[in-house]
């Protein structure tokens, strides 16, 4: 028997109920947020030693240095070759089809010229190198490397560093080739607290970052929040998240696998359903019960959907959509015969997937936008991963003689109204 939580909210305790269930994560992080203080510290002190041992420690391995951590691109480049016809066949239009939506994204400079021939804009750039975030603890994510390189290789940034744990030394072919495939540029084995640290500080072997992008577990997304400000991240993007609306008219196995497949994540993984038809919550409780012996990775769904997953009955639709605002859920599913109306009422999603057929596992692998997205409630502030993230935008300001009149006597009265003398004159020297 699933033991997941039912709440109702029209329940006198709903509200409380809801928030303990959205608060499930931050009250594990005392103890996350001392360890990877820790290990930060001791990878700025120390550099590839603390890396080393911190990547022996953690992912079982017994490596004497860093060399050993480093693949060489004649491996990645192996790795592509050497996949079977269909597997590469499958990288390879997921990777098109992400390139395709991912290039929509990116911005272009502008500029306007003022009739006094004062020009004002702004330029793009990309970033100079950037530090991608593989996870890899649980499972293998070759996903996620094309969904971090590819927005940031349609962006331009000219150097890629990505780092993934190979837990037990196992490396997955299928990241190694995706890698190959998406043009990274050095990949260092190594994930956790302690590549965030390497990315962020430099270490002798791991070069210093601009930015740090990507998908963790708690420790990578507690590190990633620690490092902002020496380096830029994304967003909070931890452990996985759905929540699906339905209406009752999906057959509840679909829904049971829908939960299931952001639960078999992570055991910190949440999986909500909200429905305004209380007789379908139930049989979707009756899919989970027959479907759960089936699944590979049982376990990990099970205590996720245990420790972090609800069913819940709602008034109706009105009531599913601020609840799920409330949520902010990084995927959002919409079970329901007439979906498009309603999507003009959630505002706080990483992803929203619109219909029956729109499973969330799609969007994971191949229907072109990312899925790295934010999670944790931070979707009502972040966007998903985009090229976007990767460039970044500097002002021009040009200004013309006639133009320094103008604005040289507006500077001016400012400066004087701020008490700022040397700004009212470096604007007054050059009126005429
Ligand atoms: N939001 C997104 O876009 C997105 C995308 C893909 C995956 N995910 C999530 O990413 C996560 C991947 O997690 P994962 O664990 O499989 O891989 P991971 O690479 O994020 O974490 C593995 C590393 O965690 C560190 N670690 C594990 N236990 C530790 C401990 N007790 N103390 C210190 N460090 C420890 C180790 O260094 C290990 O190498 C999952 O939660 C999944 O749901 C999210
Ligand atoms: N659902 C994950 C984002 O939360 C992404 C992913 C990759 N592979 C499978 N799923
Ligand atoms: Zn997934």
């Amino acid at each position: 028997m699933v033991n997941i939580k039912r709440l109702d909210s029209r329940a006198a305790d709903f509200d409380a109920r809801l928030k303990a269930l959205l608060a499930f994560e931050s009250a594990q992080d005392e103890g996350i947020e001392a360890t990877v203080a820790a290990i930060l510290a001791d990878v700025k002190a120390r550099g590839d030693v603390a890396v080393v041992d911190y990547t022996n420690r953690f992912d079982r391995l017994a490596v004497a240095g860093m060399a050993a951590l480093e693949l060489p691109q004649a491996e990645l480049r192996a790795a592509l070759d050497g996949l079977p016809a269909e597997r590469r066949a499958a990288l390879e239009t997921a990777a098109a089809r992400i390139r395709t939506f991912h290039e929509k994204q990116k911005a272009d400079g502008w500029t306007y010229t003022e009739a006094d021939g004062t020009v004002l804009g702004q330029m793009v750039t990309p970033l100079d190198r950037v530090g991608l975030y593989v996870p890899g603890g649980k499972a293998a994510y070759p996903s996620s490397v094309l969904m971090n390189a590819i927005p940031a290789k349609v962006a331009g940034v000219k150097e890629l560093i990505m780092v993934v744990p190979t837990p037990g030394g196992e490396k997955n072919a299928l990241v190694l080739a995706a890698a190959a495939l998406a043009g990274v540029d050095r990949v260092f084995t190594i994930g956790g607290a302690q590549a965030v640290a390497a990315l962020a500080f430099g270490t002798a072997s791991v070069p210093q970052v601009d930015k740090i992008v990507g998908p963790g577990n708690a420790y990578v997304a507690c590190a990633k929040r620690r490092v902002f400000g020496i380096v830029g991240i994304d967003m909070v993007a931890g452990p996985s998240e759905i929540l699906v609306i339905a209406d009752g008219s999906t057959d509840p196995d679909w829904v049971a696998m829908d939960l299931f497949s952001q639960a078999e994540h992570d055991e910190l993984a949440q999986s909500i359903l909200i429905s305004p038809d209380a007789a379908y919550l139930d049989k979707v409780a009756a899919s989970i019960e027959k479907l759960l012996p089936t699944m590979p990775r049982a376990e990990v769904i099970r205590t996720a959907l245990e420790n972090r997953g609800a069913l819940i009955a709602v008034a109706d639709m009105d009531d599913a959509c601020a609840i799920a605002n409330r949520v902010a859920p990084e995927h959002l599913e919409l079970s329901l015969v007439d979906a498009d109306p309603w999507v003009a009422k959630l505002h706080h999603a990483g992803a929203i997937f619109i219909g029956p057929y729109t499973s969330e596992s799609l969007g994971d692998y191949c229907a072109g936008p990312n899925h790295v997205l934010p999670t944790s409630g931070s979707a009502r502030f972040s966007s998903p991963l985009g090229v976007y993230d990767f460039q970044k935008r500097t002002s021009l300001i040009k200004v013309s003689r006639a133009g320094a009149q103008t604005l040289g006597r507006i500077a001016s009265t400012l400066a004087g109204g701020e008490g700022l003398p040397a700004h009212a004159k470096s604007a007054e020297y050059r009126l005429d």
